[in-house]
Formats: structure tokens, C-alpha cells, sequence
């Protein structure tokens, strides 16, 4: 049976709840964010298969999640290039970004070259707060995104479909479709037409918060901060 989902409204009345009455910090969920990226990769590709991954990481919250993947990655082995082109001004991105540049982890300006020279790229560019068509200067790399044949695994959403209706008709996302996504607390609604593999992360939700958003608890196993689900993807749009 499909997961539920929970659309971009509620996602993000749900991250305010859990930093309320939930008494989470935004760093303890980032970092509980992260964490589950850096063990979808690990899933997908081990470091033995190939220690390359390029994190290209956008101007938000799902950029700040590949930030905190980028260090758990490197703890486990990879060696990780970081793209993160728009820095915001912000106290925790700049926390995150200096534990990176301390274990000598690379920025790079020229996400294309730095394609030709990894294993796999996680798509941190935007996530659940994402609309409109993609600005400058990330339209270029969403079609990288999409040309490439390397592995490529996605936070939270592909970047650039909508949360809600999926695959955009248009623009450099169109036929973008990643080898892997990974559903942060919940699967949003765009899950519909993924047909790639689906891990979901999430395993601090309350009992009381999942009832209360109607989510469904995904079975997950031993110290797992991840689980893989079936693909649900069945539309025709790309
Ligand atoms: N509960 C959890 O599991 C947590 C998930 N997290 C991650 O946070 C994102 C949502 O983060 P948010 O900051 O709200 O937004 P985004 O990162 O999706 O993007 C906002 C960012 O992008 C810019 N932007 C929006 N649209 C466009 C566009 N068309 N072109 C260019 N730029 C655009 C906007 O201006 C902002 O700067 C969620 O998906 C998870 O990945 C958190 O870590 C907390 C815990
Ligand atoms: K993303």
C-alpha cells in the first residue's frame, strides 16, 4: 500500500509544529535530515563502488540537508565536492559550511565539470518550498541534472518538479526524472510519478504528530534512519 503523503502546506506547518510543541531544534532536524541522505547513498552506492559524490546544495533548508550530508559522507569514507553557489546569510548554513571547509571537504564554482569527475550527485537544491520556474543560476544545473548518466539521488523532491504536480511541462526540468529520491518525515504528493527507487526518512516522529498529520509509520529496521518503499510512480507525464 502507497505511503501517505503530506503536500507543501502541511510539510511545512508540520516542520513548525515539531519546532514548537515538538521542541526540535531547525539544527536537530537538519542534522536528522542529513543524516538520512548520507545513508540513502550509502544504499545506493557504498564507498567501495565509488567515493565521488558531488553535493550540489541550494539556497534553503534542502540545501542546508546536503550540507549535513556532505560531513556525514565523509565520515563514512567518500570524498565529497560541494556546489553550493548562493550562500544565504545565515548563522547555521555558515556553522555547517565551516565543519566542511575544516575537514578540507572542496567547493566548487563549475558544477558541470565537476559531473564528468564523480560517482553520484545528490540533488539538494530545493525542496518542499520550491515554485515558480527555476532562477538563475541553477537552471544550467538542473540540466545537467537531467543529461547526465551518472547516479543521481534527490532530496526530498526532484528539484524543480512541483511538490504538488509533479514533472513540470516545461523549462530545464522537463524529463528530469532521478535514479533515486529520498521523502523527508513524509513522501509529498509529487511522489505519484516517480518511478525510480524511493527511500523515506523520518524515524523521530512522534506517534502523536504522525496521527495528528495522518502519516503512516514506515517499517523500519535495526539502527535504519531510512527505509526503502515501493515505487508508486505510475504517471504518464515525462
Ligand atoms: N522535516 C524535515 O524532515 C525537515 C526537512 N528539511 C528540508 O527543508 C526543505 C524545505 O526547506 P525550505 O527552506 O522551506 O525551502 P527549500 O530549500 O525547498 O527552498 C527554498 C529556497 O529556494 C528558493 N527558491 C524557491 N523557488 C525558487 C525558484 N523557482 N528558483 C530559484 N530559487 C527558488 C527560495 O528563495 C529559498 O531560498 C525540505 O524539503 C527538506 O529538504 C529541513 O532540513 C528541516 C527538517
Ligand atoms: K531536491
Amino acid at each position: 500500500m502507497a505511503l501517505r503523503t503530506l503536500d507543501s502546506k502541511n510539510a511545512a506547518e508540520l516542520d513548525k509544529e515539531l519546532m514548537s510543541t515538538g521542541a526540535f531544534s531547525i539544527d536537530q532536524l537538519m542534522e536528522l535530515a542529513g543524516l538520512s541522505v548520507s545513508q540513502a547513498v550509502y544504499k545506493i552506492q557504498p564507498p567501495s563502488k565509488g567515493k565521488r559524490v558531488l553535493i550540489a546544495c541550494g539556497p534553503g533548508n534542502n540545501g542546508g540537508d546536503g550540507l549535513v550530508a556532505g560531513r556525514h559522507l565523509w565520515h563514512y569514507g567518500y570524498e565529497p565536492t560541494m556546489y553550493y553557489p548562493k550562500h544565504t546569510k545565515n548563522e547555521l548554513y555558515e556553522r555547517l559550511s565551516q565543519q566542511l571547509k575544516d575537514l578540507d571537504i572542496p567547493f566548487t564554482e563549475d558544477f558541470t565539470s565537476a559531473i564528468d569527475q564523480t560517482d553520484l550527485i545528490v540533488d539538494s537544491i530545493f525542496g518542499f518550498s520550491f515554485s515558480g520556474e527555476v532562477r538563475e543560476p541553477f537552471p544550467a544545473v538542473i540540466s545537467a541534472l537531467r543529461d547526465t548518466t551518472k547516479p543521481v539521488l534527490a532530496v526530498d523532491a526532484p528539484s524543480s518538479w512541483n511538490i504538488e504536480d509533479g514533472p513540470p511541462d516545461s523549462g530545464p526540468g522537463k524529463g528530469f526524472m532521478p535514479d533515486a529520491l529520498i521523502s523527508l518525515t513524509a513522501p509529498k504528493p509529487l511522489v505519484k510519478w516517480f518511478k525510480r527507487r524511493h527511500f523515506v526518512g523520518g524515524r523521530f516522529l512522534s506517534k502523536k504528530m504522525a496521527e495528528k498529520y495522518g502519516l503512516d509509520m514506515p517499517p523500519y529496521e535495526g539502527i535504519d534512519q531510512i527505509v526503502e518503499v515501493p515505487v508508486e510512480g505510475q504517471g504518464e507525464k515525462l
